[in-house]
């Protein structure tokens, strides 16, 4: 696979027979009467038997269904897995793993994850007696405890987490430890949690794994058949299962995950590598740019990058809302990995139900802008970014002097500056929802 430009140097090779396999793993018309080559929708809540107990693989729609089996295969054969248990949404998919411990049980979590995981394992979790910890898992040293729960990059500050060096220290202390890689960000075509040593790999589906922002979904891959058949088991105990309809959707959308991943990456580099040169913004986070602190661990362990980018816009709270009020392509709208650009706050929309004083510390702060870069036309992608930002700097010029020296420095544009420098601005208050 090639590199991204600026990248200086080659990532990881892709994996063999990746787009093969999408197209046509789990989809044999030959396990349908009718020889369809598209997988049906099968509808049927229920499944007739030869006599009591006597069936044909099926048996009600909870347990087991023919559209979720033809997606389940589709997606254990693109994570190098033996096995995938599909769920209603991403959440369900945590709160499934989650259920495979017992109360007391110890799980360490990414520190910096999307606000739902962090409001689920803080405020539901927790209070059942699970043992929950948040931990910068970048560095692994850190990591003592039960089960590992890893989110790489995360959501949304893109922090890169080594997963091989994060399973090897976990097995080396206890083989029990349970390895969990959210795979959300980087989807099967970046990234292959499984092959680096982690025990579970889980997806919002509702992201690059459908990728036309109309399903919502989880999925959960694994090698281990003790780890698969108890997942089995909580899928239909739990019951938190998609419909046939959106199964069959997630497994249209496999069958372009290449063609789009690839796109998301290219038109993400252009747009990384315009907002670091412009001076209106502060600093990019892109594991795909060289500036990126763990940029070199990205290429050991990804095929490429996708197409989330976060930055801080230079100003206050007033600036990033400008942008974001004044873009026009992308939308402002929650969620990411759609084939459309989207554009939202964090520290507002989809991280106001982390605890500010931790959001304070993540580097959530007011002007964090995240970018889920889509596969419109490069150049209207840019377009509208600059004029956005335009935008947010004129709207204040009048009134602000901070805008006036942004305006100048518009003119006469220089590098940004250091990637650690601070650029916390702070947090203005708001409800946690
Ligand atoms: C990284 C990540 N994991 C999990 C989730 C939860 O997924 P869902 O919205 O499908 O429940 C999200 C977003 O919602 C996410 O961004
Ligand atoms: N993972 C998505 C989800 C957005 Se937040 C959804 C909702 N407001 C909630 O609080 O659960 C993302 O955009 O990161």
């Amino acid at each position: 696979m090639a590199s991204g430009s600026g990248s200086g140097g080659e990532w990881l090779s892709g994996f063999s027979s990746f787009a093969t396999d999408a197209i046509h793993v789990g989809q044999e018309p030959e396990q349908w009467n009718s020889m369809a080559v598209v997988p049906p929708i099968s509808l049927s809540t229920t499944f007739k038997q030869y006599g009591p107990g006597k069936h044909a693989g099926f048996e009600y729609s909870r347990s087991g269904n023919p559209t979720r089996n033809c997606l389940e295969k589709a997606v254990a054969s693109l994570d190098g897995a033996k096995h995938c248990v599909a769920l209603a949404s991403g959440l369900a998919a945590t709160v499934t793993v989650t259920h495979m411990l017992k109360s007391g049980d110890g799980i360490v979590c990414m520190n910096d994850v999307y606000g739902g995981t962090n409001r689920y394992f803080q405020r539901i979790a927790k209070e059942i007696g699970y043992d929950i910890s948040f931990a910068d898992c970048t560095k692994p040293e850190v990591l003592k405890a039960g089960v590992w729960s890893e989110r790489t990059p995360s959501n949304p500050t893109m922090k890169v987490v080594d997963i091989q060096a994060c399973s090897d220290l976990a097995h080396e202390q206890n083989k029990d430890i349970i390895v969990v890689v959210d795979n959300t960000f980087m989807s099967a075509y970046f990234q292959r949690p499984l092959a680096l040593g982690a025990d579970i790999c889980m997806y919002s589906a509702t992201k690059y794994m459908n990728g036309h922002s109309d399903v919502v979904m989880g999925l959960i891959s694994v090698n281990r058949e003790d780890l698969y058949e108890r997942l089995k088991f909580l899928q239909n105990a739990l019951g938190a299962v998609p419909s046939p309809f959106d199964c069959y959707m997630c497994n249209r959308g496999l069958k372009t995950l290449h063609l789009r991943m690839k796109q998301h990456f290219k038109n993400a580099m252009a747009v990384a590598e315009f907002l670091e040169r412009d001076p209106r913004v502060d600093k990019v986070i892109f594991p795909g740019l060289p500036s990126h602190p763990q940029h070199e661990l990205m290429k050991k362990q990804c095929t490429g990058c996708p197409g989330m980018i976060t930055f801080y816009i230079k100003g206050k709270l007033e600036h990033a809302t400008a942008f974001l009020n004044n873009l026009k392509l992308f939308a402002l709208a929650e969620s990411l990995g759609g084939y459309e650009s989207l554009a939202e706050h964090p520290a507002i929309m989809t991280h106001a139900s982390v605890p500010e004083n931790e959001r304070v510390v993540l580097g959530i702060s007011d002007t964090l802008i995240r970018l889920s870069v889509g596969l419109e036309d490069e150049e209207d992608i840019i377009a509208d970014l600059d004029q956005a930002l335009g935008a947010a700097v004129s709207v204040f010029a009048h009134t602000h002097t901070q805008t006036h020296t942004l305006l100048q420095a518009h003119k006469h544009p220089q590098k940004p500056i250091d990637y650690y420098a601070s650029t916390q601005t702070p947090l203005s208050n708001r409800s946690v929802p």
